[in-house]
């Protein structure tokens, strides 16, 4: 951690909700610090809480116990006025306002700053251009939102948030409903945007193979234990991945980088080049082999490719994965 960079801190903090005079924790003893110039994920299963943080630090809701800074002052002490100019926000819910422009949207950024009728003035105007450009959205700036893709969309919304200027910047699932190629560039985007602005970006998602690609830290959220934090490679080699799935009958498969079956983790024994003994097993996995070969031996060779199943009695030679499955299901 590097303290210099750290923006927001919560020491022992619970959060949750408060409903007819009692309390409802839905975590508790949280301790992060969030840091400008990274991408930190919050991966969680539904309903552990992710949005609920968010909205405590977003100081929607109070805190239940424990302390939350913002700049080293105690995130109660700012009102929400203040956080709006400190804190940026993305959320799930589409917008409503399709007849605003792209420009008109981005320029709604600013209203902390100017309020609901304040004129834009010539620096509002350059943050409200430099947000478009960050953002690759030019072409799009004059474009009404409800002519926008679902991804051209989310880009607005980030140019928005980045116009409002918040050293803080916090995106609620920005890839839901999103292609990969469009997760993908997302998520660079955000990457990007953290270190080129020095922005502390905090997203939740589901989407864990593309936050391992692009997430500069990992906040692995999961009931009755402390957030588990640290950038997704330490987490991986030290499998920690698993806290996202206790006993469901899956884990995460380091090799892949992909969640598995727990039964479907390959005793196989395949010998070749790295890719195709990778590939081989996910299609053996898949079809539920994994446990029904183990006298089996399998080679790999390249140029030409060849699968050879050696048995105790014969060796089978394949062309394809697909001639393979096809011959195992038959001999099932
Ligand atoms: N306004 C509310 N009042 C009381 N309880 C709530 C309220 N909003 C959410 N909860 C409860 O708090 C818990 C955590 O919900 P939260 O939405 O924070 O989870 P999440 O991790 O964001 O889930 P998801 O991944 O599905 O978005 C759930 O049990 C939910 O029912």
């Amino acid at each position: 951690m590097d303290k210099q960079n750290s923006i927001l801190k919560a020491e022992s903090l619970s959060i949750g909700y408060h409903k007819a005079g009692r309390k409802k924790v839905v975590a508790e003893n949280l301790n992060f610090h969030l840091e400008k110039g990274k991408l930190t994920c919050l991966l969680g299963p539904n309903g552990v809480g992710k949005s609920t943080l968010i909205k405590t630090i977003m100081g929607q809701i109070p805190a239940i116990q424990g302390n939350i800074t913002l700049l080293e002052k105690p995130l109660r002490e700012y009102s929400l006025h203040e956080i709006s100019k400190k804190i940026s926000v993305v959320l799930t819910e589409k917008v409503s306002t399709g007849s605003l422009t792209v420009r008109q949207l981005v320029e709604l950024g600013r209203i902390p700053h100017t309020g609901w009728l304040g004129q834009l003035r010539q620096q509002d105007k350059e943050k409200v251009e430099k947000a478009i450009e960050a953002t690759n959205i030019q072409y799009l700036s004059e474009c009404h939102l409800s002519e926008l893709s679902d991804g051209q969309l989310q880009k607005a919304m980030i140019a928005r948030a980045l116009a409002q200027d918040g050293e803080i910047l916090i995106l609620d699932e920005p890839t839901a409903h999103l292609d990969l190629v469009n997760r993908l560039e997302i998520m660079h985007l955000l990457k990007k945007l953290a270190k080129k602005a020095h922005k502390a970006i905090l997203i939740t998602t589901h989407d864990l193979e593309v936050a391992i690609e692009t997430a500069d830290v990992f906040w692995l959220m999961q009931c009755g234990i402390p957030l588990v934090i640290g950038i997704p490679e330490d987490l991986i080699i030290r499998n920690q991945m698993n806290v996202l799935l206790p006993g469901k009958g899956l884990a995460f498969d380091a090799l892949s980088g992909k969640i598995i079956q727990k039964d479907q983790k390959n005793s196989v024994n395949i010998e070749g080049p790295q890719i195709p003994v990778i590939w081989i097993k996910a299609a053996l996995a898949k079809k539920g082999f994994s446990k029904h070969l183990k006298d089996l031996h399998i080679l790999v060779t390249e140029e030409p490719f060849a699968i050879q199943l050696i048995g105790n009695q014969q060796t089978k030679i394949f062309y394809s994965i697909e001639s393979l499955i096809d011959f195992l299901e038959g001999a099932n």
